[in-house]
């Protein structure tokens, strides 16, 4: 499905008709970045803050899109109405995309324009670029250039995730007589990869507003990333979102002007979310998934409980010298019955059951993601970092492993992979391999001083006495073997 494109010289008529006013600025293209907003006079730097700085970019309260514009549209399209009933309020995202959904479609079938209400966005989306570099949208043999990073686990999850979604999309939607004809009828319906692309278009272009949160904003959306911005954006009192120039920064004529996506995203967050990495960004940290050990008899229980998805976050410090994990599961995921850990199911005067988590029989039921906290009173306590720093090592282990082994054979992206795919995931790959092996030589260090600890000696040389490996029993944990 297709959408018609219009050509970016028609925003300013666009934004002139929608009240969204351009001062000294201009959208358009930029190099190796799409469309951008560039300066078409020289501005000069002011120390003025809010609300005296220099206004770049005005866009009317009325043209913000996020869950509760979207209501409001519905309150004026009852078609539209009964599709955001059957399938919406699941999250600003989905309602925002089931809106995109309908306009785009809008947008490639004129002839349709019975069955919605078309507004100023049915138009401004068809001054967007067609496509964003996001992994979602990376042909399956680009995607294999992300096998060993954060992203290859996240990126398959997400279009997993999609997939469900559209089914559930395309389903509920099918049972709306006016729907099925606009979305799915013969001769055009909206395909999976519309839906992914949608997904994409949100996520690259959505931002953080501080009142309205969530939203996306027409044109404001047309500004690039720069890790050292000079411009950022903001809400005035008649609600309007506005892009100002920072404080100190004065522009030549021509100049990009540019935000921050977030100084804290990873090169993986980046990729993910916006389709590149900036080479300037500061931030070097990854996350990996991790598994409860597939023996463990209490790894339902400890999935349930914890209630999130388990992860490793490892961080590089800002001043770059040190190399540090965080992981909450990986503490309880190390703790077993012999330790002081217990699950019992409470039954509750209505009948309903419950699972409470007990530690040294205390009730922490609240307090899954504090183990780490809970297990310094333990007189094991050293033993059990040691099998909780085991685990991680392993984890970081297998990923540098994962990553050595599927490094792409040549320096140049085959015939079937674009350059820039090829390239954004080379740096990723490179960024990933360093915070590994940083973290791994960090781990080295801990690993050395809790083998030396008095407690850990004493212990593992009980168990070697006793002719047994460090857990013994059923409930062990692989990572017990510390040798
Ligand atoms: C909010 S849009 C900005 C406008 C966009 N360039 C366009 O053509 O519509 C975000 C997208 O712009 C591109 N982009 C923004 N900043 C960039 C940068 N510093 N380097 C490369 N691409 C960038 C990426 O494709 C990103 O997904």
């Amino acid at each position: 499905m297709p959408w018609p494109a219009l050509p970016i010289q028609g925003l300013p008529a666009w934004a002139h008709l929608n009240d969204v006013s351009f001062n000294n600025v201009k959208v358009t293209n930029t190099e190796g970045k799409g469309y951008g907003v560039v300066s078409d006079r020289a501005i000069e730097a002011t120390e003025h803050p809010p609300p005296d700085a220099p206004i770049l970019v005005t866009v009317p309260h009325d043209l913000v899109l996020n869950a509760a514009a979207v209501d409001e549209h519905a309150k004026e399209d009852k078609n539209f109405r009964l599709l955001l009933d059957a399938i919406g309020h699941r999250s600003a995202r989905a309602d925002v995309l089931l809106f995109l959904l309908v306009q785009t479609a809008l947008a490639s079938r004129p002839g349709h324009s019975s069955v919605g209400v078309s507004n100023p966005w049915t138009e401004y989306l068809q001054f967007l670029p067609e496509t964003v570099l996001v992994p979602t949208l990376w042909a399956e043999d680009e995607r294999l250039l992300l096998r060993g990073t954060s992203l290859e686990a996240a990126v398959n999850a997400k279009i997993l995730a999609l997939d469900a979604e559209f089914g559930l999309v395309r389903e509920k939607s099918s049972d709306i007589i006016c729907w099925n004809d606009l979305l799915w009828a013969a001769g055009g319906s909206v395909s999976f990869t519309d839906w992914i692309r949608l997904d994409a278009l949100y996520r690259s272009r959505c931002l953080e507003l501080p009142r309205s949160g969530e939203s996306m904003v027409p044109c404001i959306d047309m500004i690039n990333h720069s890790a050292a911005p000079s411009a950022y954006y903001e809400e005035n009192a008649k609600d309007e979102v506005v892009l100002l120039l920072r404080p100190g920064i004065s522009i030549p004529k021509g100049d990009e002007i540019t935000i921050s996506y977030g100084d804290t995203k990873s090169a993986a967050e980046m990729l993910f979310s916006y389709g590149f990495i900036d080479p300037q960004s500061t931030a070097d940290d990854l996350v990996l998934p991790l598994s409860p050990f597939p023996d463990d008899p209490l790894a339902k229980a400890k999935l349930v409980a914890f209630g999130q998805a388990p992860k490793i976050h490892v961080a590089r410090s800002e001043d770059g010298t040190t190399i540090g994990w965080t992981s909450e599961f990986a503490y309880l995921m190390c703790v077993n019955e012999e330790d002081g850990l217990e699950f019992r199911i409470l039954q509750q005067t209505d009948g309903a059951r419950q699972l409470r988590v007990f530690w040294q029989d205390e009730d922490v039921t609240d307090r899954t993601s504090d183990f780490e906290a809970l297990i310094q009173a333990h007189p094991l306590s050293a033993v059990l970092r040691l099998r909780v720093v085991t685990v991680v090592e392993d984890c970081f282990q297998t990923q540098l492993e994962r990553l050595a082994s599927s490094t792409p054979p040549g320096v140049t992206a085959s015939s079937t992979q674009r350059e820039d795919c090829f390239k954004t995931a080379l740096a990723l790959r490179e960024i990933e391999r360093n915070i590994l092996q940083g973290a791994l030589e960090a781990l080295d260090g801990e690993k050395s001083s809790l083998l030396a600890d008095k407690n850990v000696v004493a212990y593992l040389g009980l168990k070697e006495a006793a002719g047994s490996d460090l857990a013994g029993d059923e409930a062990s944990n692989e990572a017990d073997d510390f040798s």
